[in-house]
């Protein structure tokens, strides 16, 4: 039998790397797999074929970094892909600045102009552009294809992207762009199989992992969302603060002598969930937890949550549907209750025992005479890069 055709997603997060290998033409999933839990605690390693079945597994007393979770991987799918020709390998890409609003083929040019914006999503784009780098060397004819999380709100009205700011500075690229695009795509292009009314609705979405953001979109088109010009805006993250009166950036630098380099690593890395909580990053852990400054930042981060969803539905001029997604959102029901009793005057009720223990894969969530329908969508960022990816094969 020869090689069967494939393509192969990699999707470094700030906390993890997720790959997975898809069938062409119909991109059937071969395998997929996640590195999770870098820089934090124990770091674990699983690898499931189509039906679930583990085919890979691992894990470390200690925490890795990106560069040792790839070079795991890349040995790891070396054995794996025996048997497969990859055609073309999709990148998630966190910023793709004013230039990239589309998915690009990779080449030393790109990849020399995404460099540039590292300083925009320093926790991000150095771990989405070294795979690249490493495959280039590795495999320089192979086509490499960027997927861009700021690309979906390119879509944005402009009074959406906007910065009060005056031109000459907004002019250098200095407004809201957005992320966790690709999942928010996904969201969009899944939500109206479920439930064909939502094609055309007001739908607010919350992908909420270690990044976390919020989007509003109507009729599957992204119309404003609570990160801005970097990752670190909008809600508070597993290390990140979210929102912070840029006042506080000028008192830290000029009033208590911090460092900007300082002040970067407060904001994306001693921050969020971490920070308030002084215990960890990990929900699970602050779930599990007895200690008062552990319910603190799960209270904030909900509490912010329902301010955020107040805002959205505003820019939509109401609201239809409600979506948790990514890891928080697919698996804390504790937080999505709390999250839903705050949206109560919204007009989201939730069933329960549906929550508790909601069915595997997409799930509406919510009590039947819920007028604004509560889903679970499992993040899919994957299947996106490999569509996207799959298109520009087909045109190369
Ligand atoms: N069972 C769970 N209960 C609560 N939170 C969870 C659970 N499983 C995962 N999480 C949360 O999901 C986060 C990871 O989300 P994920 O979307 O996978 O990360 P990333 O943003 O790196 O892609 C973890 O840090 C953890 O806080
Ligand atoms: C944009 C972003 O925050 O991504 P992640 O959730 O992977 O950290
Ligand atoms: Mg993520």
């Amino acid at each position: 039998m020869g090689a069967s055709d494939c393509v192969a997603v990699i999707n470094a997060g700030s906390s993890s790397i997720k790959f997975s290998v898809h069938r062409l033409p119909d991109l059937a999933l071969a395998f997929k797999g996640r590195i999770e839990n870098l820089y934090r605690g124990a770091t674990r390693f699983i690898a499931q074929d189509a039906d679930g079945a583990t085919v890979g597994e691992h894990s470390w007393p200690d925490a890795l970094d990106h560069h040792a979770g790839m070079a795991f991987l890349i040995d790891f799918a070396e054995r794996e892909l025996e048997g497969y020709r990859v055609r073309a390998v999709g990148h998630r890409i966190v910023h793709g600045g004013v230039e990239y609003s589309g998915p690009q083929r990779l080449d030393e040019t790109v990849l020399e102009r995404l460099e540039r914006l590292v300083p925009l999503a320093p926790l991000h784009l150095p771990h989405n552009l070294a795979p690249v780098r490493a495959l280039m060397a590795l495999a320089p004819g192979l086509m490499q294809v960027g997927c861009f999380d700021t690309a979906f709100h390119t879509a944005q009205p402009a009074l959406a992207q906007a910065f009060a700011l005056p031109p000459e500075i907004t002019d250098l690229g200095i407004r809201r762009y957005g992320f966790h695009g690709l999942s928010y795509e996904y969201i969009a292009a899944t939500l109206p199989q479920h439930d064909p009314a939502l094609a055309g609705a007001r739908v607010v979405a919350a992908h909420l992992g270690n990044g976390a953001s919020m989007c509003a979109m109507h009729g599957g088109r992204s119309v404003a969302s609570t990160m801005g010009f970097t990752a670190v805006d909008g809600l508070p993250m597993g290390t990140r603060c979210g929102a912070l009166d840029p006042g506080v950036v000028i008192y830290l630098i000029e009033e208590l002598g911090m460092k900007v380099s300082s002040v970067q690593r407060l904001m994306y890395q001693e921050s969020g969930l971490l920070g308030v909580s002084g215990l960890s990053s990990d929900m699970r852990t602050l779930e599990a937890s007895s200690d008062p400054r552990a319910q603190l930042a799960i209270d904030l981060m909900v509490y912010r949550i329902g301010r955020e969803l107040g805002s959205l539905a505003a820019s939509l001029g109401g609201l239809d549907a409600l979506v948790f997604s990514g890891g928080i959102g697919e698996n804390s029901a504790r937080l999505r209750a709390a999250v839903c009793r705050d949206a109560a005057w919204l007009g989201a009720e939730l069933d329960e025992s549906l929550n508790a223990a909601p069915p595997p894969g997409v799930a509406r969530i919510s009590a039947p005479a819920s007028r604004v329908s509560v889903w679970l969508v499992p993040a899919n960022e994957e299947l996106m890069i490999a569509r996207h990816t799959l298109d520009l094969l087909e045109t190369a």
